[in-house]
């Protein structure tokens, strides 16, 4: 199915000459799995990302399906048991991508932990009872110390009391994204990335009914008509809500910026995905993470309030992770320059553990000014000086005060929330990718409602705990073998089988596709007959529109396979030039946009201040 720079320009065309259902502000994953179910379910559907799609937090995860196992203990047993039970739905939907990787925890004796064996043992048995998994091969264990050092040698053994393993499933983020968005096309939806919403349209009764958007491209602006408008921008959702507000802004969101830094497996080794308190009784935890012939690790978790489209990564991050993962791992000894690639993201945590899945970890104490504040104002109340609205309004500083200043980034709940503004903007903001189908079917019940009764439009909703992603037309319980019929196909049409396997893990029931450009296409100057392949085939059927886009999120070769990508980038952004017409100039500028991105992956600023 094409979904290329030809069809975002038809549908930047075909958004101007209707009146959607809904319209979709963001595309990551959030966005992504509104237009799944939208456009799955009939609605006339229209998506606009004002960068690449997933180019926000959303390529800048972990790259984990998880539960997220330490918010048990703020008690989070709601967003863990959405989460929890969300990974098999999620790996029945895109088999291709979630890949099930059983998490070890190593235990440690230091004050502050976040487990001890018993609590650890308690955890994992009721993150497995909320996935239905106890009575299963995959059901958690524990470990002795023995068998922890058995399994990972380098880590440290001092303090080391044991440990424990559970199930919990790696994934490929924006891959996850893209597929959703491309089977929203798929269905119907009207979807083109670098198209900006720059402010809101309104009805006679002060109702949005639609958006002024920019092409990014183009500079062009232009209206798109809706009866309904969803903002799924994440750690902008204040920004989308405030677009035309001159005062009583929304401040809900609290972006935290979180850190990973890649190293060659040689400096690290671990045989599966593991999780360790920071040691440094800050409330954090750790992953370190196999990838390819790479190891991975974060995160940090810093409150941020700086470009919410360039978070990047600071000296004062790299000493953080550095610190604690040489800790753990005493003889790795690894500095800055071990570090061959790295990644910042931004958590859209909602404020005040206002996200409705659930109440987050709150133990926080009233602070004095709000106390004050609040016996002050109750005594005017009583002499008839104040209304009830101070005394209300003293109660909710009161509650934010406690929130706030009791939890820390990470105590802050990973939950989130659907709310509806008066002027029907509806905003879906906060969770997590592990939960993105659900917190989209909860908006989407709400859509319905609203085209029901205001607009007498009657859909019914696709069950999405069965649709499968674009690329997801597989077995979910025979993966691996379809996956290795698939390859056999790559090999029938002259790929090496390493490149046709490589080819059918990454697009799934897609790679027949992929491979039938065969027929049209022969290896570029430069390029491999697979990266000429793979290359074609994102844009043409990925909207991939930049080497950038080609080489973070289409591919992760520039997280997980840096050192071979020196030699990639000229014959890429060649045939991207070749194909998509591009001047010297332009040519030029995707070049010096990809170097840019490189230097700042590879650390280079901070590498060269370290000498
Ligand atoms: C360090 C870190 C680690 C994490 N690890 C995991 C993990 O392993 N597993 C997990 O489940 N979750 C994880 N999370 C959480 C998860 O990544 C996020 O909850 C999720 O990606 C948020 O997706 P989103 O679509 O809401 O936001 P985003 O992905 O940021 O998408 C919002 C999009 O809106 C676009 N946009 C903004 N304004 C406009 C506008 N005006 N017009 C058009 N488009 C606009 C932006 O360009 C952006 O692409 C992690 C988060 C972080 C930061
Ligand atoms: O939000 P945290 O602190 O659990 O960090 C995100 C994890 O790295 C993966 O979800």
């Amino acid at each position: 199915m094409r979904f290329s720079k030809d069809t975002r320009q038809r549908a930047i065309e075909k958004l101007q000459d209707r009146t959607l259902d809904l319209l979709i502000i963001g595309g990551g994953i959030t966005g992504a799995g509104v237009a799944i179910q939208a456009a799955a379910s009939g609605l006339e559907t229209g998506l606009i990302e004002m960068q690449d799609f997933a180019e926000g937090t959303s390529s800048r995860s972990t790259k984990l399906v998880h539960g997220g196992i330490r918010y048990l203990k703020q008690f989070d047993v709601e967003v863990v048991s959405d989460t929890v039970q969300e990974r098999a739905v999620v790996q029945q939907i895109a088999p291709h991508i979630p890949k099930a990787d059983p998490m070890l925890l190593p235990v440690y004796d230091e004050p502050n932990a976040t487990f001890n064996m018993f609590r650890l043992k308690v955890a994992m048995d009721l993150y497995d009872l909320l996935a239905g998994v106890s009575n299963s091969p995959l059901a958690n264990k524990t470990l002795t110390k023995e068998e922890v050092l058995e399994r990972e040698p380098q880590i440290k053994a001092e303090g080391l009391v044991g440990g424990g393993q559970y199930l919990d499933y790696n994934n490929n983020d924006a891959r996850l994204v893209i597929e959703n968005i491309k089977r929203a096309n798929q269905d119907g939806a009207l979807v083109a990335s670098r198209v900006k919403a720059e402010s809101f349209l309104f009805n006679d009764e002060g109702q949005i009914n639609g958006v002024v958007a920019k092409d990014m491209l183009s500079g062009e602006t232009f209206k798109i008509k809706a009866r309904t408008v969803i903002n799924t921008s994440g750690p902008w959702s204040d920004l989308v809500r405030n677009l035309n507000k001159e005062d009583d802004q929304i401040q809900q969101m609290r972006p935290t910026k979180g850190v990973h830094l890649v190293v060659d497996n040689s400096k690290i080794k671990v045989p599966q995905p593991t999780y360790f308190d920071t040691g440094l009784g800050d409330g954090r935890m750790v992953f370190v993470i196999p990838r390819e012939n790479k190891t991975y690790f974060g995160t940090t978790d810093t409150d941020y309030t700086g470009d919410l489209a360039h978070p990047t990564v600071t000296q004062e991050d790299v000493d953080y992770l550095l610190g604690i993962v040489n800790n753990r791992f005493p003889e790795a000894n690894i500095s800055i320059h071990d570090v061959e690639s790295s990644w910042a993201g931004l958590r859209p945590l909602i404020s005040g553990n206002k996200a409705s899945d659930y109440n987050g970890g709150n133990n926080g104490s009233i602070s004095d000014e709000s106390f004050e504040h609040l016996i002050s104002t109750v005594g005017s109340y009583l002499n008839k000086e104040t209304t009830r609205e101070d005394v209300e309004e003293a109660i909710g500083q009161i509650e934010t005060s406690t929130s706030e200043k009791a939890n820390d980034p990470s105590a802050v709940s990973r939950g989130s929330s659907l709310d509806i503004d008066d002027n029907g903007l509806i905003t879906l903001a906060g969770g997590k990718i592990t939960d993105y189908r659900k917190m989209a079917e909860g908006a989407m019940k709400a859509i319905i409602e609203i085209l029901s009764t205001q607009y007498q439009k009657q859909f019914t909703l696709v069950n999405s705990k069965t649709y499968p992603v674009s690329g997801g037309e597989l077995n979910p319980a025979n993966v691996d073998s379809e996956l290795e019929t698939f390859a056999q196909l790559g090999v029938k049409r002259g790929l090496d089988k390493a490149d046709a396997s490589y080819i059918a893990r990454v697009f799934g029931s897609n790679a027949p596709r992929v491979f039938n450009l065969v027929t049209t296409l022969e290896a570029a100057e430069g390029l491999s007959l697979r990266d000429t392949l793979v290359l074609h085939y994102t844009m043409r059927e990925e909207m991939a529109l930049t080497p950038v886009d080609y080489f973070l999120r289409r591919t992760n070769h520039l997280l997980f396979m840096r050192e071979t990508l020196d030699d990639l980038t000229l014959p890429i952004t060649n045939e991207m030039a070749r194909y998509f017409e591009w001047s010297e100039e332009e040519k030029q500028a995707h070049l010096d946009e990809l170097a840019a991105v490189l230097a700042e992956s590879d650390l280079k600023e901070l590498k060269e201040n370290a000498k």
